[in-house]
């Protein structure tokens, strides 16, 4: 397997920028890209819009369970979201890649077609970036969003008045309930079986005819000695994958299936099974097919792993007159709670709506109702939007997008900032980094 330390960084940026593919047609959009010192961006507001969030491995991603194509979806999907947070259109991406040189080079070509395919459906080009090498084991991906208002004023979390509505635009509960699942053992899409203990679970190969967006096949989760993982399906996009790469101290893991030449992150599961590229017996793992597509959760899972959120609804609800805005990164509670604290209101959710449309059907059927439910409160990287509006705001004419209303704004009165929910502070403890770790 290539892996970083057999390039060099000319010769990775050669593997990796072209997968980032052109700028926008009107050079005014973007008059210098990657190549130069710093790139040069139209500002047509007169202001810039900049938001920057990172993921570690094992910390905020663990390989066994995301190929770098997810890594780099979830990446760009978190920052555009913070960009629409602000009201604002996403305008483009830098990207930084801090990684032990003994990773494969084929998961950071990965990792930019899931960028490149995120920024691409969002019009956000990645317009630069910057890669440095890192000590064993630490894999360290950051990306920059910048964004512009089209003249608007941002909109800001102290916007919020007492009176406005509070609306939500995407999902709620979801990447919490799927980390909670992956957590408790669930196989990641697409996986084919651990194959047991093996020292290096192989990478899946890339889709051979991957064009825009191939995404690499998930690889085995080998630990030590044994046999290497399976190779996972090939690239989106990719007919043809090639197989995985097996454990590197024991037999080889089985090909997986190719790419299923549609869009999306994951290829389907009947692609045409390409060979083992290292051979070898295959895998003792789980049975084959155990993770078929379908499984209870498993939509759950993949939002966790690559998370769809709806940037494009940051400018309507700021066309709208939305007051406040913020996406759901660490919480609702948490989240909703900084717009409590900037704007000095009590923000009251409704339980009924929040148990009902949110927490209801796969998450309840997955998780249980209790526990459903505490996820729409408490679980992170969902990154929907959360939008406070003056009463009255047609929400259901905004253009395309579903905003579903889950609370009021109301007078702090003499208990302070603060989220209720059906008048009650809940016990929904949001993500931290640093608290209790
Ligand atoms: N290391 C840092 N240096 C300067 N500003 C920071 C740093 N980390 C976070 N911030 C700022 O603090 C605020 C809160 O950060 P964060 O919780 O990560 O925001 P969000 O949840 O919207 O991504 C943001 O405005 C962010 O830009
Ligand atoms: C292996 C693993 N453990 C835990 C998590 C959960 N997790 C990591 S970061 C995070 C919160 C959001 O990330 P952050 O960088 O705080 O985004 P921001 O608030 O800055 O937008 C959560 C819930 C995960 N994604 N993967
Ligand atoms: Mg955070």
């Amino acid at each position: 397997m290539q892996r970083l330390r057999d390039l060099t960084e000319a010769e990775l940026l050669a593997r990796v920028l072209p997968v980032y593919g052109g700028l926008p047609a009107d050079p005014r959009a973007v008059p210098v890209g990657p190549g130069d010192d710093a790139a040069v961006l139209a500002a047509p507001s007169g202001s810039v819009v900049a938001t920057t969030d990172g993921m570690v491995a094992v910390r905020d991603w663990r390989d066994e369970w995301s190929t770098g194509y997810d890594v780099g979806v979830k990446l760009a999907a978190q920052n555009l979201a913070d960009v629409a947070a602000m009201g604002a259109r996403p305008t483009g991406l830098l990207v930084s890649l801090v990684a032990d040189p003994a990773t494969p080079v084929e998961w950071a070509v990965d990792l930019a077609r899931g960028l490149a395919a995120t920024a691409a459906e969002a019009g956000a080009p990645v317009v630069g970036g910057d890669v440095s090498s890192a000590p064993e084991g630490v894999l360290v991906v950051t990306a920059t969003a910048l964004g512009d208002l089209d003249g608007r004023a941002p909109v800001l979390r102290s916007g919020a008045r007492p009176g406005d509505v509070v609306a939500v635009c995407g999902s709620l509960g979801r990447s919490g309930a799927g980390l909670a699942l992956l957590l408790g053992g669930a196989a990641p899409p697409g996986a084919r079986g651990a194959g047991g203990p093996g020292e290096a679970g192989g990478a899946g190969g890339p889709g051979e005819v991957g064009g825009a967006g191939a995404s690499g096949g998930r690889g085995g989760v080998g630990e030590a000695d044994g046999p290497g993982g399976d190779g996972g399906p090939g690239g989106v996009g990719g007919a043809d994958g090639p197989g995985g790469v097996g454990g590197a101290d024991g037999p080889g893991g089985d090909g997986g299936p190719g790419g299923a030449g549609e869009t999306g992150a994951y290829g389907g599961p009947d692609g045409a099974g390409g060979p083992g590229v290292v051979g070898g017996s295959g895998g003792a793992g789980r049975p084959r097919g155990e993770q078929a597509s379908g499984e209870p959760g498993e939509a759950l899972v993949r939002y966790h792993l690559a998370p769809r959120p709806p940037w494009e609804a940051g400018p309507v609800a700021a066309r709208a007159g939305a007051h406040a805005l913020v996406d759901v990164s660490d919480g609702l509670v948490t989240d909703v709670g900084r717009v409590a604290r900037a704007s000095g209101v009590v923000v009251d959710l409704d339980g009924t709506v929040l148990r009902e449309r949110f927490a209801a059907g796969d998450i309840a059927d997955a998780l249980g109702p209790d526990e459903a439910l505490r996820q729409v409160l408490a679980g992170g990287e969902e990154h929907s939007l959360v939008g406070c509006f003056p009463a009255g705001t047609d929400l259901g004419s905004l253009a395309g997008q579903a905003w579903v209303v889950i609370g009021t704004v109301g007078d702090i009165g003499t208990d302070g900032p603060r989220v209720t929910v059906d008048g009650a502070v809940p016990d929904a403890p949001g993500w931290d980094h640093f608290a209790g770790s």
